[in-house]
């Protein structure tokens, strides 16, 4: 039988940078993939949300042109937006998505991959073995246990794997929950002409984020309709007719459709994992610092280890696993020695890296907090995009803790925050750096900027030997 060096289990962004960057080292690779390549992400997560969140966009702006002085009439074809979508993932998981794994032996669509020993996986009814093998199968949403939910139909049920099939848009949508997935889908929806109402049980939307974040987005929320119920515990869920109602102590939501973002469990049963003694909890396969399961020669990357849920983070660990499993020295790298920043792309735009202000205070850590609006700086304004700030965890010495940003691309110009903290630059390193002006990341700047003079104004020494210096 052959013997492969790597068998790659499930090629979404974390089997996928394995994969490619493996063969490209002329490492032999089978990598087998039950659905589609590009993972949840390329097929139901990341890229269809965006698109969607960009058609909703372009058609909130188009109705209020007159902001910009422009009249004009629109029409809308909500319907029609879901087929664009569908064209634009097509168009990405083409041919030259594709070329990347030329030299990879792909097993697509043919069944799950299953242990049969810690060497070799069954598909089907054939058996690849390799030297070593990456655990990379994703997650799969985890449905929380309401009273009532299981016998909705399931046609009026919406989770991130039916929601992009979908042939028409609901007039009205009932969310259960408030993350990321419920956020982002709440702003497409409502945008794209559907009644939407979040229901969740945490104190605020976002509740991984800063809560003044939160606030922001919520004021926002209201501002376009879509109503959000914290702190809302589900008593049951039932269908009469075609509609489904949410009840709740305070109200009973009624809905075309409703569309369950609670969360995610990773994808480990078709695996048997038992079989072969790989160790794993709720969260997902438990491993080392290296990315290494308790069977030292199987890795597992991505979200089906259960350290985050993020494409970036899927990929970075799906590189570092290739460097230490090529490396046969003891040295790995270790994941945790690299920041996982993240970004929510709705309007406004959430992002945020290191330490959250609650998280410092709980740390004990001695912080100053710089809050940087948006509404402070004229490009902000001339853009019409003045809610949000950046707010940035740092002390006297000007050592950045962590920054979190709500407003007009903020997944972008956190990328600055991310090296700064990564390579421990200071804010005075961000003072010194000179930003285009006027980029929206010139905040960046401004917000070190309030830094120095704070310190300026409160340290009377330093008033002291400045005003005598500058006698000299
Ligand atoms: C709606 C939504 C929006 C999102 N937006 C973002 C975003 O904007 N930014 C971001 O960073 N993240 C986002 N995410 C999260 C992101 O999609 C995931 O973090 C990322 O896809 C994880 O990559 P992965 O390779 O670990 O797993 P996955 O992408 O889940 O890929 C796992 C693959 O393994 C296959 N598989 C599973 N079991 C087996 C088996 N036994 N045999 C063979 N194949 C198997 C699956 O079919 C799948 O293709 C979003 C998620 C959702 C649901
Ligand atoms: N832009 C991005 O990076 C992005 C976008 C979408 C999804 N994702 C990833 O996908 C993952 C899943 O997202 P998600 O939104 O499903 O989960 P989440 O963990 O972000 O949020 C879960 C939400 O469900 C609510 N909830 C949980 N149980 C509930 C119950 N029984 N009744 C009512 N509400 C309940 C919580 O209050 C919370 O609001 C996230 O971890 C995220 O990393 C990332």
């Amino acid at each position: 039988m052959k013997i492969y060096d790597l068998i790659v289990i499930g090629m979404g962004p974390a089997g996928m940078a394995a994969s490619a960057m493996a063969s490209a080292l002329d490492l032999e690779v089978l990598a087998v993939e039950e659905n589609k390549v590009g993972g949840e992400c390329l097929n139901c997560g990341c890229m269809p949300s965006k698109a969607l969140l960009k058609t909703a966009q372009v058609n909130q702006i188009s109705h209020n042109l007159e902001k910009f002085g422009i009249r004009s009439s629109i029409f809308t074809d909500p319907d029609e937006s879901l087929d664009i979508v569908r064209q634009k993932i097509s168009r990405i998981s083409g041919k030259k998505l594709m070329q990347a794994f030329v030299r990879v032996k792909l097993i697509i669509n043919q069944g799950n991959a299953e242990f049969v020993d810690s060497h070799s996986v069954k598909v089907g009814e054939n058996i690849y073995r390799a030297k070593k093998i990456f655990i990379a199968t994703g997650t799969a949403p985890f449905i929380p246990s309401i009273e009532g939910l299981d016998k909705v139909d399931e046609s009026l049920k919406l989770t991130n794997m039916n929601l992009f099939i979908q042939k028409s848009m609901p007039k009205s949508l009932t969310i259960i929950g408030g993350g990321a997935i419920g956020c982002e889908m709440a702003q497409s929806f409502a945008r794209l002409g559907s009644s939407v109402n979040v229901v969740h049980i945490d104190e605020h939307l976002l509740p991984f984020a800063d809560a003044q974040t939160a606030l922001v987005l919520e004021e926002r929320f209201k501002k376009e309709n879509i109503k959000v119920f914290n702190k809302t515990p589900i008593k049951r869920v039932f269908q009469k007719d075609n509609k489904v109602f949410v009840d709740t102590d305070s109200h009973i939501f009624e809905s075309e459709k409703i569309l369950i973002a609670t969360g995610r469990k990773p994808n480990l049963e078709a695996l048997k994992l038992d079989k072969i003694g790989i160790k794993y909890n709720k969260k997902g396969i438990i491993v080392d610092k290296a990315l290494r399961t308790n069977i030292k020669h199987i890795y597992a990357i991505g979200d089906c280890n259960g350290i985050s849920n993020f494409s970036h983070s899927a990929m970075h660990q799906g590189m570092i696993a290739l460097m230490n499993a090529i490396n046969p020295m003891p040295f790995k790298i270790h994941y945790d020695k690299y920041l996982i920043p993240w970004s929510v792309f709705t309007t406004p735009e959430v992002a945020n890296v290191g330490l959250t202000e609650k998280e410092a205070v709980e740390k004990g850590l001695k912080v100053i907090v710089i809050k940087k609006d948006y509404e402070s700086y004229g490009r902000a304004i001339v853009d019409g995009a003045t809610e949000g700030f950046i707010k940035i965890i740092t002390n006297k010495k000007g050592k950045i803790f962590g920054v979190t940003i709500v407003g007009e691309s903020a997944s972008e110009i956190i990328h600055e925050w991310i090296l700064a903290i990564q390579f421990k630059l200071s804010m005075f390193d961000i003072l010194m750096t000179q930003h285009s002006f006027p980029t929206i990341s010139m905040l960046n700047k401004m917000a070190s900027e309030d830094w120095m003079m704070g310190k300026l104004q409160e340290s009377t020494t330093l008033k002291k030997i400045a005003r005598a210096l500058f006698k000299l």
